[in-house]
Parts: structure tokens; C-alpha cells; sequence
């Protein structure tokens, strides 16, 4: 299978922190890559420089081949339009209907098409979330489950070839948790769809992932089939997997805090001698 998303040597510093430290991954066309990791860690950074809504220090991103280049707007406009997006949130507009949220992402992206058509399309992303008919309801109206859905609808509705999705399952219930994943499921094997997916559920990331990439401290410091996940002896994934307060992750993070306090309480003491 040919690679859909390469990324070399990534690096991003924000707010003084090194959130991606030589960063290399490549994604293969019409798999579900689950991203895992730590709160703050800096997935949802990555998935921002795949769209090219970051840009890098350095490195580089190559998606179906063609690399993202910053400085060439025809370029990035032409490769966002092969991806779908899926934020922390859904982010559909309270105010409107199901149905002109989805159209909204149609006029947007496929600004071109005939209304008529893009009717059809909206009804059909609705169908292939399973929620034919509820294109007249309000947003607001929808529950938890539902919205996501309808925000998975939204972001296949311009038929993308890459769907980055944020957080599918976060504050579901368990079984709605796992018709979503079910539907993420259905939904690469009709559309061949690539997902990038972000989740801190490690069952969800086991079921649907068909690899799965681990981020800590800037790096992807171990990636594998779900059954390279749950037999590997890497200290930092057992730790991460299992949900174990005690391991490296949290001694390496006592360590720096400890570190931090040490320069804290030196910078502290140098300041009031300079008064
Ligand atoms: N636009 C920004 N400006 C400054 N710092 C940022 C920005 N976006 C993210 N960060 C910082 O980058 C780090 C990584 O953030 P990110 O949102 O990618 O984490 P995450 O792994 O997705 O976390 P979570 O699982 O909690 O969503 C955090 O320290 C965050 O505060």
C-alpha cells in the first residue's frame, strides 16, 4: 500500500515548548491510523500541521505525494480540499439545521456544484452515518452520539480521501461510543477513506485502529498493529495502556517538575539580588 501521509523531522516549538521534537511518520492510504497519548502532548498540533493549519520549524509533510508547501497558496487550498476535519466539539452551528450544516461545508469546499446536487450529497452523507431523515432538525435538539455523526457527516459530505477526526468518542456513552467505532469502520471500508484519528480510549483506539502511533515528548515513540500494543514490554506504552499511575511517564514528569521548581527557586533568588 502506497504511503497517503509522510511526515519527516517534524519539529514545533509554542510558548517556549518543544511540542514536536523530530517528528517522522508515514500513513498509508486507506487505513485508520489512531493516534495515542498523554493529555498535552501535542496530537492535536499534529493534526493541525497535516492540514496545514501549523507550520512547522522544520520539517516536512508530503500528502499522496505532494508536499505541503507554506508559501504556496493554491497549493495547501488544493490539498485542504482532499481532507475532512473533525474537531474536539463536532463544531456544528447551534442555529442551523442538520441539513444546512452539512451544506454550509458544501458550499464552502465545493463552492461550483449545483445546489440540487449538493442537496443529493448531504442527503446522502446523512445515510451513510445512519441518520437518514433528520436533515430539518436543529442542532440543538440532537444528542451526544447524534452530533458527532452528523459532524462526520459534514466532514465526508465533499468526499474527502483523508478524514482527520479529534476525539470521536469523548463523552459518550459505552454503547454509543461503540457505534461510532462501528461506523468509522463501515464507513473506510465503502469510502476507502484514510482516518487519522486522535482518542484517549485505548479500547477504541484497539478496535478500530489498524495501526496505532504513540506520542511522547515530540516523538512517535512507538507504532504497531493493536496486537503489536498489547504484547510490546515498552515501559512508557504499558504504562500509557494500562492506565498505571506509577511508570516512567509519571517519574520523568516528577522529575521535571522537581527540576523546574530547583531553577524556579535559583531564577527567584538572582532576581531579588539584581533589586
Ligand atoms: N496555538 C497554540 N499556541 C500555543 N500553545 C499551543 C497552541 N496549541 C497547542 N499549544 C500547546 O501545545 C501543547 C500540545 O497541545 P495539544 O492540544 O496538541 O495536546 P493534545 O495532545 O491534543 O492534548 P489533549 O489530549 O488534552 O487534547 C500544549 O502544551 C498546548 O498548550
Amino acid at each position: 500500500m502506497a504511503d497517503m501521509i509522510e511526515v519527516y523531522d517534524l519539529y514545533k516549538t509554542l510558548n517556549k515548548k518543544k511540542v514536536l521534537d523530530g517528528l517522522t511518520v508515514k500513513i498509508k492510504k486507506g487505513e485508520t491510523f489512531v493516534l495515542i497519548g498523554q493529555s498535552g502532548v501535542g496530537k492535536s498540533v499534529l493534526l493541525k500541521h497535516l492540514i496545514g493549519l501549523m507550520r512547522p520549524d522544520s520539517g516536512e509533510i508530503y500528502i499522496d505525494g505532494i508536499k505541503l508547501d507554506y508559501d504556496n497558496p493554491e497549493i495547501l487550498a488544493s490539498l485542504r480540499c482532499r481532507f475532512g476535519m473533525l474537531f474536539q466539539g463536532g463544531a456544528l452551528f447551534d442555529s442551523l439545521t442538520v441539513g444546512e450544516n452539512i451544506l454550509f461545508a458544501l458550499d464552502h469546499l465545493r463552492p461550483e456544484m449545483h445546489q440540487e446536487e449538493k442537496k443529493q450529497r448531504m442527503l446522502r452523507s446523512l445515510e451513510l452515518v445512519e441518520l437518514p431523515g433528520v436533515e430539518d432538525l436543529m442542532i440543538s435538539s440532537l444528542s451526544g452520539g447524534m452530533m458527532k455523526r452528523v459532524a462526520l457527516a459534514r466532514a465526508i459530505v465533499a468526499e474527502p480521501e483523508i478524514v482527520l477526526f479529534d476525539e470521536p468518542t469523548t463523552g459518550l456513552d459505552p454503547i454509543t461510543t461503540a457505534t461510532i467505532n462501528d461506523l468509522i469502520i463501515e464507513l473506510k471500508k465503502k469510502l476507502a477513506i484514510t482516518f487519522v484519528v486522535v482518542t484517549h480510549d485505548i479500547r477504541s483506539a484497539f478496535f478500530i485502529g489498524d495501526r496505532i502511533g504513540m506520542l511522547y515528548k515530540g516523538k512517535l515513540i512507538f507504532e504497531g498493529t493493536p496486537q503489536d500494543f498489547q504484547h510490546t514490554e515498552n515501559p512508557y506504552v504499558r504504562q500509557f495502556v494500562e492506565g498505571l499511575s506509577k511508570g516512567p511517564i509519571t517519574e520523568e514528569y516528577q522529575k521535571q517538575l522537581h527540576e523546574k521548581k530547583k531553577e524556579d527557586k535559583t531564577t527567584g533568588g538572582l532576581r531579588w539580588k539584581n533589586r
